[in-house]
């Protein structure tokens, strides 16, 4: 880690609780006028110089992300039968492999099915074998998950939660064995959809334009629409039950006769300029709701201005994220500490390399929290077998080392927080503390706040009280799953109206207008040490 010096940290801490983290120089961002609203509001446009990011230099991923999971999602690809069936007698000679011109052999999958032990485990991806019995014991959701598919193929399931190439960055050479025969491939014919996949396509069918979506509320009610069983389970089942209800027990104090006729949310985090400040939490398994997943929200977040926060168990690669940014986008990076430590710096130097401008380090997940809608299913309800034998939370962890200290980061000062164990203090209410009884904490660092933010008034109670930015998660996996990136840059732009518009009926034109004496708590107020 020492090698990532010019990496700025951030270290992920307390669950869904705020985030200091360290800034440094301010760099300065070009003003555009955003209108098509009440009053003119001034954005920042981006305009780093000097900003470009390196795209080479991607070496391997972590164990963290490889074959993280196994769940049966569908539409995924289908190994290609040709009409040539083996005939009697000829099943010997292909179990040897038929050589390519290219020299290399096919394998048969009657002879990948002779595979299909723990001792001896082969896998098809994408018409590719892998021997992935040594990965076994390495897999993140625990050798069952792989074990489903020993000896067949695992496309279907593998395929929407993996980024490219995760089984060719963490295999030997000698494990990646060669493409199949596909004059084996047994046709498998037109497939079934499911009860939970027709009712997913029926609900996209219905669904309104864009333009209907008014608040993120609305993201998430259709979300709950069109979103399948499994990855509904997954964003909704979080441990956020304090959360939510936490903002709306802060109230305004607003200043009037004050010109509400110009209002500027544009700020910086990190030193960076942000059109709003904004950022995207960084999320897993976004492909779980759109195909192009995670390079849905690198689009919105560069067309928009704000800063997005990428997550280690991203499905898409960081390559694929560095690819869809715009020149002078400015992405920050997710790590969880891996039990296996140099792979984790093998990855921040990755990271270091494809140009992300700073680490959120999460250090709360040491093991994951307990989430019953997120549980695996039933044996009933997965007749196919085809689902994970645990719920995704459990099956992307468990590479995360369980014995991280403070002295193990001691080089690191600030934190990111996730959202394992429930009935922790509401981000607002450790907020609201820090400013009651350490102010000084937020003039000597930035605090960045997520969890529960639903509505730019929380955003702009939050900035009031001294947080520097906040972060959305869950909402983006909404606005993702239901329009892509149209989803994503509609809920970045509700986001700024409703901020401009707190901001005008506070009286405040730019966002250090924002003090804390506009904010106090009504109601339930936590207790003070
Ligand atoms: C489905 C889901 C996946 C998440 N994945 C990660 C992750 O991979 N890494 C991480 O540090 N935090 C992760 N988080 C936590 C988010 O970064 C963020 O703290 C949280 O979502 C904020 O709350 P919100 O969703 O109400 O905005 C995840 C949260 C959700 C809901």
């Amino acid at each position: 880690m020492s090698t990532l010096r010019s990496i700025r940290p951030v270290l992920r801490r307390s669950a869904q609780s705020i985030r200091p983290s360290i800034g440094s120089g301010v760099r300065g961002g070009g003003k555009t006028s955003v209108r098509g609203y009440a009053t003119t509001y001034v954005a920042n446009s981006f305009s780093l110089s000097g900003s470009r990011y390196a795209r080479t230099g991607a070496v391997a991923v972590t164990a963290s992300v490889a074959i993280a999971i196994s769940l049966y999602l569908g539409n995924a690809w289908q190994p290609i039968a040709m009409d040539a069936q083996p005939q009697d007698g000829e099943e010997e000679e292909e179990d040897e492999g038929i050589t390519q011109p290219s020299g290399q052999k096919l394998i048969s999958m009657q002879e990948v099915a002779k595979h299909n032990t723990r001792d001896d485990c082969w896998v098809v991806v994408q018409g590719n074998v892998y021997d992935v019995t040594d990965f076994l014991p390495l897999h993140p959701g625990g050798a069952g998950v792989v074990l489903q598919h020993a000896g067949d193929d695992a496309t279907e399931v593998f395929m929407p939660l993996h980024p490219p190439n995760t089984l060719e960055d963490n295999l030997r050479p000698d494990q990646i064995l060669g493409p199949v025969d596909p004059t084996t491939v047994q046709p498998r014919g037109p497939r079934v959809l499911t009860e939970d996949e027709k009712r997913v396509r029926n609900a996209k069918e219905d669904m309104p334009p864009v333009d209907a979506m008014l608040n993120l509320e609305d993201f998430e009610k259709l979300a709950e629409k069109v979103l399948s069983k499994t990855a509904w389970a997954y964003y909704r089942s979080a441990v956020f039950y304090n959360n939510e209800a936490a903002w709306k027990r802060y109230f305004f104090r607003p200043r009037v006769l004050r010109s509400a006729r110009f209002v500027d949310p544009s700020s910086e985090m990190l030193g960076m300029p942000v059109s709003i400040p904004v950022y995207v939490s960084p999320a897993a398994m976004a492909k779980l709701g759109h195909p192009l997943g995670e390079v849905n929200i690198t689009r919105a977040a560069g067309k928009a201005g704000i800063i997005q926060g990428i997550s280690a168990n991203a499905s898409c690669s960081l390559e694929e994220m560095v690819d869809a940014q715009t020149e002078d986008q400015n992405l920050i990076f997710q790590i969880y500490l891996n039990k296996d430590r140099p792979a984790s710096e093998k990855l921040l130097k990755k990271v270091e390399d494809l140009g992300c401008k700073a680490i959120m380090f999460t250090v709360d997940a040491p093991i994951p929290g307990f989430r019953t809608l997120d549980a695996p299913p039933s044996a009933k309800e997965d007749k196919n077998k085809s689902a994970a034998p645990v719920g995704i939370a459990q099956a992307i962890s468990g590479y995360q080392d369980d014995n991280l200290v403070w002295e193990d980061i001691a080089f690191i000062r600030s934190n990111h927080g996730g959202r394992q164990l429930n009935f922790s203090p509401a981000p607002i209410d450790i907020l609201y503390e820090i400013r009651q009884q350490k102010p000084e904490l937020l003039e000597k660092m930035e605090v960045y706040v997520d969890g529960g933010v639903k509505h730019g008034t929380d955003v702009v109670k939050a900035l009031a009280l001294g947080a520097k930015g906040v972060g959305l998660g869950r909402a983006f996996l909404y606005a993702n799953g239901t329009y892509g990136e149209e989803g994503c840059i509609k809920t970045i732009e509700i986001m700024q109206k409703e901020i401009c518009t707190a901001m005008a009926l506070l009286g405040a034109h730019t966002v250090k207008d924002l003090k804390p004496e506009m904010v106090k708590p009504l109601g339930f107020i936590p207790a003070t040490a």
